[in-house]
């Protein structure tokens, strides 16, 4: 599933409309009837949800005739109870919401529509919509003009704002919608939530709280990043008949990370089937340096992660007032000291000799800071001909060393695995700023310098340097724990390893991460009682 910016949705429509002929007023039918019959399914399943509360059983009203299939929206029982306000923006988000307001009075409910500015200022495709619902009689208030008693309907429909919008939601749409939240009603979205902005996921004052939010053809931004996601409700796509080819070969299109783009985009086998005939040494060797005195426990968190997704082999570097605490903590993983006492800057020289025969070199969990760090990681950067993973501490120390664009060029991947906080850091922003657009900024970042880029947190970036990017989707809020971070890191590191490339790596390791993270949940019993160790146990 593609997700889009306005701008890219505007040029799939002009595309669409004028390079293959298909009517605007076609594409804007498929869009309001598709909005009618998520409205109606929301209608039935809080009917099934009541039937069931009532008398534990489905009422006979929900068993159809076996010889006739009748189309979905006129399957609703007691339809004549319910009645919805249609709210109208005077753009073309507004005249899907008119296309739905006659199909959902087609299939027997009530319908009122409300203009939020004056009928007359609608025009194009929208304004024949108004002038078809005048002509079946569909009741219609304008806001400022008649009053609007909200609590009255059961259900409102938002068609006030789409990816049209500009900014805040002036005037009578601010108004509108304010009083729409109050009313306590369900709302359901045309598109998305009014007052949200659908490139960021920016929420304006106010925004429409969505239960639902049919979201047209293709995924907005600002629908799958939070503040957004939260104000999107449940998302549904719905097909209105753009042809999703032209999206494939677009720069700076998004995907939503699933199995299925994981197996036929980015040609990942999430079986991760091994060879019958391999041996430890087929599935790679992974160097992790992490771990200082008091935080030893993040290199022991990564390197366990790496072995248990697939890596053959993994030395742990680490510095050897450590070590000899650490011997034994996890028997499958060999220890190699890098520095005599305290992490150093001549370290990055034992390092490089270790990575030398390794597959992948991983730096940064519970690393700390030293004197020097930035000459080391510049060293490891420039010289570590292997794929490298920059995470935690090692993160601050390329944000602190400045401009690394001018360092001398990597051959083998980089993957960078910035939190919101680290991120900031390296952008040179506030942690606001970064979470205003984390998919802005991941994807700008990580083609301007040429890494792969995972943005954690609730649903984490993962941007390429190509300009694509994509968004996961598995994990939830009990994976915001300590050491879940190191164990995404050991994870990339095994990946990687094992021969996937940088965005193979990052992608499927996400993905992989939440997915452990979920079946960890579920083992609890609740998220909240999640530990790191328990993600790379459920792997
Ligand atoms: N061919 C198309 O372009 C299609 C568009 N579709 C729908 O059309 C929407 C986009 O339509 P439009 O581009 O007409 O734009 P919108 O309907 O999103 O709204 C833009 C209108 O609102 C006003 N406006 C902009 N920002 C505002 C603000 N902050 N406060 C108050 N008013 C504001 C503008 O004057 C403009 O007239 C999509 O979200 C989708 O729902 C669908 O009908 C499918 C086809
Ligand atoms: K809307």
């Amino acid at each position: 599933m593609y997700i889009v910016t306005s701008a890219q949705m505007r040029e799939l429509d002009r595309y669409t409309i004028q390079d293959i002929g298909i009517p605007a007023l076609a594409l804007m039918e498929s869009a309001g009837k598709a909005i009618a019959e998520e409205i109606i399914r929301f209608c039935q399943n809080r009917r099934l949800e009541h039937s069931h509360d009532t008398n534990g059983k489905l009422t006979d009203n929900h068993v159809l005739s076996s010889r006739v299939r009748l189309d979905r929206m006129f399957e609703l029982p007691n339809v004549d109870q319910e009645h919805w306000l249609i709210l109208v923006g005077k753009g073309n988000n507004g005249g899907d919401g008119l296309v739905a307001a006659r199909y959902l009075r087609e299939a027997g409910l009530g319908v009122t529509i409300m203009y939020a500015e004056s009928p007359h200022t609608l025009q194009g495709e929208a304004a024949i919509q108004r002038d078809a619902a005048a002509a079946l009689g569909i009741p219609r208030l304008v806001y400022g003009v008649d009053q609007v008693d909200y609590e009255s309907y059961t259900g409102i429909l938002d068609a006030l704002l789409g990816t049209g919008a500009l900014g805040a939601p002036r005037a009578a749409y601010a108004e509108v919608i304010a009083a729409a939240n109050d009313s306590g009603r369900p709302i359901v979205s045309a598109d998305i939530p009014s007052g949200l902005n659908a490139d960021t996921g920016e929420m304006y004052a106010p925004c429409i709280a969505a239960r639902v939010t049919v979201c047209l053809a293709f995924l907005k931004r600002g629908l799958v990043q939070f503040p957004g996601a939260g104000a999107a409700g449940e998302l549904v796509v719905r097909s209105i008949g753009i042809p999703a080819d032209r999206c494939a070969g677009e720069q700076g299109i998004c995907h939503l990370l699933t199995e299925n783009v994981l197996r036929s985009r980015l040609h990942v086998d999430p079986t991760r089937r091994r060879d019958p005939n391999g041996h430890k040494g087929t599935y790679g060797h992974v160097l992790l340096a992490a771990g200082s005195y008091p935080m030893s426990g993040a290199g022991l968190l990564a390197s366990r992660a790496a072995l248990r997704a697939g890596s053959g082999l993994v030395t742990w570097a680490l510095p050897g007032n450590v070590l000899p605490h650490m011997m034994g903590a996890a028997p499958e993983v060999m220890l190699a000291a890098a520095a005599a006492a305290d992490w150093d800057a001549a370290s990055a020289e034992q390092l490089l000799q270790l990575a030398a025969s390794r597959d992948v070199l991983a730096v940064g969990p519970g690393l700390g800071r030293f004197v020097g760090d930035g000459r080391w990681i510049q060293r490891l950067w420039e010289d570590a001909a292997c794929p490298l993973v920059v995470d935690a501490d090692a993160l601050n120390m390329l944000a602190a060393a400045g401009d690394f664009t001018s360092w001398k060029s990597r051959a083998a991947d980089t993957v960078l695995t910035p939190h919101p906080g680290e991120m900031a850091r390296l952008a040179g922003l506030s942690t606001q700023e970064v979470e205003r657009d984390r998919m802005g900024l991941a994807i700008s970042y990580a083609s301007s310098h040429r890494v792969t880029l995972v943005l954690k947190g609730a649903r984490t970036v993962i941007a390429a340097p190509d300009g694509s990017a994509y968004v996961n989707m598995t994990g939830h809020p009990g994976m915001a724990t300590g050491g879940a971070g190191d164990v995404l890191t050991g994870i990339i590191a095994g990946l990687l390893a094992q021969g996937h490339s940088g965005i193979q790596a990052a992608t499927f390791g996400v993905y992989l991460h939440g997915l452990a993270g979920d079946a960890a949940a579920a083992h609890r019993g609740h998220p909240s009682s999640l530990a790191a160790g328990d993600i790379i146990e459920a792997l």
